[in-house]
């Protein structure tokens, strides 16, 4: 199965368009893309096998999806803990926050000690918007992640990857390859560097969306968030 790709600047088009011409809210598309992201913890890493689950979120929507990832994980059972350094004033950000504070997650701002005692990481730090060198306080973080050999979920994009020219050669990302990746809506260009277990996620594409921006709507079965695409899905 060869997906096609969608570049940086087409995914920001895309959700834009979702959201105007296509009538859904950014909440409605986050819920999906963070359940898509919890599903994905449930099928690499059962409940038997580790429940704690490390959640490193970014500022942007990246760390959103991973602040909603987070809540299903708890309903399912697992014990989830918030890096959450560059917190939001946004009201969306704020609320998804409460939620998980409901729900007694705790939030740490050591991530060192929070990596060392966790089952599984989250990356949700930076996805089709990240652009440039890696800025404080995220340089150590992308680095902790790069040496773990906890296994770690990509969301979107490995943090710190370029999304069409793909991993950095040189700063804190140099050599980082997560375990997996779940492409939100459609894999961006650095899948194809990616090594890997690959998930899709995402599920609001109307065919009438993917002919336009030339994607693929993926083959999702009965009541699945996400389908794995395998390194096949990579295969540009
Ligand atoms: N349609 C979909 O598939 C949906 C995807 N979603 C997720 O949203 C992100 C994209 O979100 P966005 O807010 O545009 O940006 P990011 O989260 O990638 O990052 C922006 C954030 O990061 C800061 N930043 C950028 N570069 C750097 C840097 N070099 N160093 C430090 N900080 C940086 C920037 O200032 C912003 O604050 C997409 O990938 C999906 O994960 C939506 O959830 C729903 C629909
Ligand atoms: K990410």
């Amino acid at each position: 199965m060869a997906l096609r790709t969608l570049n940086a600047k087409n995914a920001a088009a895309l959700d834009k368009e979702l959201m105007s011409d296509g009538a859904f809210s950014v909440d409605q598309l986050m819920e999906l893309a963070g359940l898509a992201v919890s599903q994905v913890v449930y099928q690499l890493q059962p409940l038997q096998k580790g429940r704690r689950v490390l959640v490193a979120c970014g500022p942007g929507n990246n760390g959103g999806d991973g602040l909603v990832a987070a809540r299903h994980l708890w309903h399912y059972g697992y014990q989830p803990t918030m890096y959450y350094p560059k917190q939001s004033k946004n009201e969306l950000y704020q609320r998804l926050s409460k939620q998980l504070k409901d729900l007694d997650i705790p939030f740490t701002e050591d991530f060192d000690a929070a990596l060392k005692q966790t089952d599984h990481v989250v990356d949700s730090i930076f996805g089709f918007s990240f652009s440039g060198e890696v800025r404080e306080p995220f340089p150590k973080v992308i680095e902790a992640l790069r040496d773990t050999k906890v296994p770690v979920l990509a969301v979107d994009a490995p943090s710190s990857w370029n999304i069409e020219d793909g991993p950095p050669d040189s700063g804190p990302g140099k050599g980082f390859m997560p375990e997996a990746l779940i492409s939100l809506t459609a894999p961006k260009p650095l899948v194809q560097w990616f090594k890997g277990r690959h998930f899709i996620g995402g599920r609001f594409l109307s065919k009438a969306v993917a002919e336009k921006y030339d994607l693929d709507v993926p083959p999702y079965q009965g009541i699945d968030q996400i389908v794995e695409v395998g390194t096949e899905g990579q295969r540009l």
